[in-house]
This record gives C-alpha cells, sequence and structure tokens, in this order.
C-alpha cells in the first residue's frame, strides 16, 4: 500500500453483549486506495463500515479515520420528499452553491437533467446512482460502500461497476467496498481482505491493470474462496 494512511485499526473489539463480533482486528486503508471487504455473513462487515462511519463508538482498540467519510448503502436511502437535487446535498456541512454542486455530482454519475425528478420517479439504478452523488458531493477523502449494488439487477451492476471505478478514478477517496460478490472485488478492488472469526484472515494484492475483464486473478479467486471456505467446483 502506497502513500498516507486515511484509516488505521488496530486491535479493534466490538462486541453486542455477550456476542463478540469483531477481535483483534488491524486494518489499513493508504490515501487513494480500493479495498474490498468480504466475509460470510454476519462476520462483522457492516458493524466494521459503521465504526469506520463513526456512527458506532462503544468500541474497545484504535480507530482513526482521517477526513471526511461518506457511505453509501444498499438502499439508496433517499426522501421521498424531497427532489433528486436537494437530495444529493442533504449531507453537505456546508452550504452554498447547493444547486450547482448538485448538478455537477448528478452529472458525475450520468443524471444530468434529473434534479428538479422525484426519487419514486426514479429506477433502481438510477436512484443508487443519486446515492452515489450524494456521497461524493461531500469530497469525501473515505468512501464506504457497503453493497451497493447488492440490490440492482446483473446487467445495471455491471455498469455500475465501470461508473464507481470511473469516478473512484476521478475523485481517488479511498474505498472500502462490503460485497458478498468475490468477482466484484476481483474486478474493482487493489486488495481484497476475507473478514473471519472477527479479524481480517486473508488479504489478496490484485495488480492488473484496469479495466479488469472477468477471469483476471483467478488464482486469487481460487483463494479467497478457500478462505470463506466455499468450495468452487468449477475451478477444480
Ligand atoms: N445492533 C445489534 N445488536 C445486536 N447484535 C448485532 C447488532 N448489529 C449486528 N449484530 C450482530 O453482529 C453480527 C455481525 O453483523 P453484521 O451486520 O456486521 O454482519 P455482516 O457481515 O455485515 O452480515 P451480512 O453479510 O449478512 O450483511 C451478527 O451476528 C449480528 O446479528
Amino acid at each position: 500500500m502506497a502513500g498516507e494512511l486515511i484509516a488505521r485499526v488496530r486491535a479493534l473489539e466490538k462486541a453486542f453483549g455477550d456476542r463478540v463480533v469483531l477481535s483483534g482486528l488491524d486494518l489499513d486503508i493508504g490515501q487513494g486506495e480500493f479495498v474490498a471487504l468480504l466475509g460470510r455473513s454476519g462476520s462483522g462487515k457492516s458493524t466494521l463500515l459503521r465504526i469506520l462511519a463513526g456512527t458506532d463508538s462503544t468500541v474497545d482498540g484504535e480507530v482513526i479515520v482521517r477526513g471526511t467519510v461518506s457511505v453509501a448503502f444498499q438502499q439508496p436511502r433517499l426522501l421521498p420528499w424531497r427532489r433528486v437535487w436537494r437530495n444529493v446535498v442533504l449531507g453537505l456541512r456546508e452550504h452554498g452553491r447547493d444547486r450547482e454542486k448538485a448538478e455537477q455530482a448528478l452529472a458525475g454519475v450520468r443524471l444530468t437533467g434529473y434534479g428538479d425528478a422525484w426519487p419514486r420517479t426514479l429506477s433502481g439504478g438510477e436512484a443508487q446512482r443519486v446515492s452515489l452523488a450524494r456521497a461524493l458531493v461531500r469530497e469525501p477523502r473515505l468512501l464506504l460502500l457497503d453493497e451497493p449494488f447488492g440490490a440492482l439487477d446483473a446487467l445495471t451492476r455491471l455498469t455500475m461497476h465501470r461508473l464507481v471505478e470511473d469516478l473512484w478514478q476521478r475523485h481517488r477517496p479511498g474505498v472500502l467496498l462490503v460485497t458478498h460478490d468475490v468477482d466484484e472485488a476481483l474486478l474493482l478492488a487493489d486488495r481484497v481482505l476475507v473478514l473471519g472469526d472477527g479479524r481480517v484472515i486473508a488479504e489478496h494484492v490484485l495488480d492488473r491493470p484496469r479495466p479488469r475483464r472477468p477471469g483476471d486473478h483467478l488464482a486469487a479467486r481460487a483463494g479467497i474462496l478457500t478462505d470463506l471456505g466455499v468450495t468452487d467446483h468449477a475451478l477444480a
């Protein structure tokens, strides 16, 4: 990992009552780095994201995040009573030139002309792009993506992969992408981390040039599936 760290986590412990979810977790995210986080259901991925986002601070251990953090979730979470452009600027701390900023962000996610639309008139993919625009308008140094493509159809998901890669290359935030989709991680990430037993149990560095194709990083794919405890007969 090159450059300055924007997130540093050491010996993180998180429990809900008696249930220990994260234990002894270390994590670094470098400036402008794209990291994917995989783990079985219930392994604590969303919990870790909430901790990094600062919405859950009842933890032990060291958590340092430098700069603004934005989060985009699986559901776009748009306010139905606000027009699209107002949804985009909702989280801005400093106001001024809001409409202009919103339109710029919307253009970035290829939604020029959608500013006055109501959320209910958007397709699932469009709503998710508004959610991305809302995350990026704050110019985050760290962008947390919690399965942002999980609810989309396969074709829309492919378009979104390209869009996110393009936005990341233009804005260069550090990204932590939580996903269940190993191939999505292989397509987008510089590094894939596998979460298990409450900590990072494996790390795979991906260095193939972008845009990547399906089939790049097959060895890492097999390794990740093994880390996840999944047997992939197609690879046997
Ligand atoms: N507020 C809470 N109170 C009690 N337990 C919780 C709370 N939030 C999460 N948990 C528990 O912590 C564990 C980790 O949950 P988390 O949502 O982080 O997993 P995940 O890896 O994101 O799962 P999935 O892939 O299914 O979304 C789960 O066992 C869950 O039941």
